[in-house]
C-alpha cells in the first residue's frame, strides 16, 4: 500500500503542555520554536480577542522566523494562547506567589471562562484561526487551601494562576466544554483546523516529517 507522506508541523510554543497534548494525539512536531510575543492586553481588549490576537502573533512570528532562514516551505506552523477570564477581565498569568493568591481569591466559588486561540499558518502562508471557550466553576477555597496550593508552585507561568491538570483539578465543581482547551490546546478543534487545511496526519509510530 502506498502511504501518503504525512505533513510537517512546527509548534510555535515553549509550553511543555502543548507539546504533550499534540503528542497525545499522535503528532510529533518537526521542531519547537518559542516566540517572544508581548502578551500585554490592549486597552479594554476582551479576553477572547486577546487569546485570538496572541495565537496569531505567535504563529506568524514563528512562520516569519522560518521564512527568514528559508525553512518555511512545506511546513504547517501552529501557535496558541490561553487566557483565563472573569467577565471582561483577564485573570493574569501568575508569576509570583502574591499573583497566585490574588487570582485564587478571585476565582474561589465562582464561574470563569478559559479561552484558547489557535492559529495555523499553512505552507502557502495562509493564517487560519479558531477560538475555543471552556466554562469552569471552582469550589469555595479556604485560606488554608489557597496557601497549600500556592506552596505547590504549580501555578507558575499558568494562565489564571492554576493548572487544572494538577492539584487544582480538585477545585473544579463543573466544567463545560473542552478539557484540553484549559491545559493549553483544544485537541478536537486543533485537529479539525489542521486537517481542514490539508494537514496529513501521521500513522501511529511514524517518524516526524522533516
Ligand atoms: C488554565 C491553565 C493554563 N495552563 C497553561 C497553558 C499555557 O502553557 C499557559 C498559558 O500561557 P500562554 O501564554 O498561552 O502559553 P505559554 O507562555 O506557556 O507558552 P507559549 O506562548 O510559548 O506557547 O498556562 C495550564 O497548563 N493549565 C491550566 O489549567
Amino acid at each position: 500500500m502506498s502511504a501518503v507522506p504525512h505533513s510537517a508541523l512546527v509548534l510555535a510554543s515553549g509550553s511543555p503542555r502543548r507539546l504533550e497534548l499534540l503528542q497525545q494525539v499522535g503528532i510529533e512536531p518537526a521542531r519547537l520554536l518559542a516566540t517572544a510575543v508581548d502578551e500585554t492586553p490592549e486597552r479594554s481588549e476582551h479576553p477572547r480577542s486577546l487569546a485570538k490576537r496572541l495565537s496569531r502573533a505567535k504563529a506568524l512570528a514563528a512562520h516569519a522566523a522560518l521564512a527568514a532562514r528559508g525553512e518555511s516551505g512545506g511546513t504547517f506552523v501552529l501557535g496558541a494562547d490561553t487566557v483565563v477570564s472573569l467577565g471582561r477581565q483577564v485573570v493574569p498569568k501568575a508569576e509570583i506567589a502574591e499573583d497566585a493568591i490574588t487570582n485564587l481569591r478571585i476565582l474561589s466559588g465562582r464561574s470563569h471562562r478559559v479561552f484558547t486561540g489557535v492559529c495555523v499558518v499553512t505552507p502557502g502562508g495562509k493564517a487560519r484561526q479558531r477560538l475555543v471557550e471552556t466554562r469552569i466553576r471552582f469550589k469555595r477555597l479556604s485560606r488554608d487551601e489557597i496557601e497549600r496550593y500556592v506552596d505547590s508552585g504549580e501555578w507558575q507561568g499558568k494562565a489564571g494562576g492554576y493548572a487544572i491538570q494538577g492539584l487544582a483539578g480538585g477545585f473544579v465543581v463543573r466544567l463545560v466544554g473542552s478539557y484540553s482547551n484549559v491545559v493549553g490546546l483544544p485537541l478536537y478543534e486543533t485537529l479539525s483546523l489542521l486537517t481542514g487545511e490539508g494537514f496529513v496526519m501521521p500513522r501511529p509510530g511514524a517518524a516526524p516529517a522533516a
